[in-house]
């Protein structure tokens, strides 16, 4: 999707060189699950130890994201595939920019978060399905919100008439009711690791 009438210009630096800069391969941590799942979290979590590492990377949190650019967005059909539309394109920029980008949404929709895994290079889209059952999400209730969608106060609500899509071949698939914060945030950042994403140069750098 483009505007009419406008055409692309080459910039003179790269997204490789950008990358080198920092000593890192740039990816995309797309956390997914239902709604106090622990996306925000273990996603906190994950940025703050890459942050101590020394790793350059930014966080877009679903509910922030939601008091700005996407503010103008509900919680029909329509609007998330729209709010997932734009969070892939940001997070693409953001890995333009040489990034480890974490996005946090519930994005319940398979089709939309394969469209965003085809907007970037092979290998850069990494999912990460917070795994939570329902009744454990609902037991947390941190904001409230299970109980006003229960008491019918809160409509289209994920989980409960609302669609969840289940990440059927995640890449990292994270447990955050038999582990802890830090289990899971190590998990994760140990992945990142072993694949090459944060490099032994760019941590003796940090
Ligand atoms: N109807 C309904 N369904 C689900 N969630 C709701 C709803 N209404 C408000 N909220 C709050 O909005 C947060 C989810 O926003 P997202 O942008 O992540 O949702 S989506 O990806 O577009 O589905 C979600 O945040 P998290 O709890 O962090 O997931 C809720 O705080
Ligand atoms: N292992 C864990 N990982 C993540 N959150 C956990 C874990 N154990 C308990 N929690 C709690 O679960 C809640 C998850 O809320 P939040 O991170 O806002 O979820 P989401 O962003 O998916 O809505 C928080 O209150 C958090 O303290």
């Amino acid at each position: 999707m483009k505007t009419e009438n406008t055409v692309w210009h080459n910039q003179q630096i790269s997204k490789a060189q950008r990358a080198d800069l920092k000593q890192q391969k740039p990816a995309l941590l797309w956390y997914t699950g239902l709604s106090g799942s622990g996306k925000s979290t273990v996603a906190n979590a994950v940025d703050a130890l890459l942050f101590k590492l020394g790793c350059h990377s930014y966080l877009l949190d679903g509910d922030n994201v939601r008091h700005g650019l996407n503010g103008d967005l509900g919680f029909s059909d329509e609007a998330r595939v729209e709010n997932i539309r734009r969070i892939s394109e940001v997070a693409k920029l953001f890995l333009d920019a040489g990034l480890v980008v974490s996005t946090a949404f519930i994005s319940p929709f398979a089709s939309d978060r394969a469209q965003a895994k085809a907007k970037l290079e092979e290998g850069e889209f990494i999912e990460v399905y917070i795994d939570t059952p329902i009744s454990v999400c609902e037991a947390r209730d941190p904001k409230g919100l299970y109980k006003k969608a229960r008491a019918g106060e809160i409509k289209d609500f994920t989980g409960i008439d609302s669609t969840y899509d289940v990440p059927v071949n995640p890449e990292i698939h994270v447990k955050t009711d038999t582990k802890s914060v830090e289990e899971c945030a190590e998990q994760i950042v140990g992945y990142l690791m072993a694949k090459g994403f944060i490099t032994q140069a760019s941590l003796q750098s940090a």
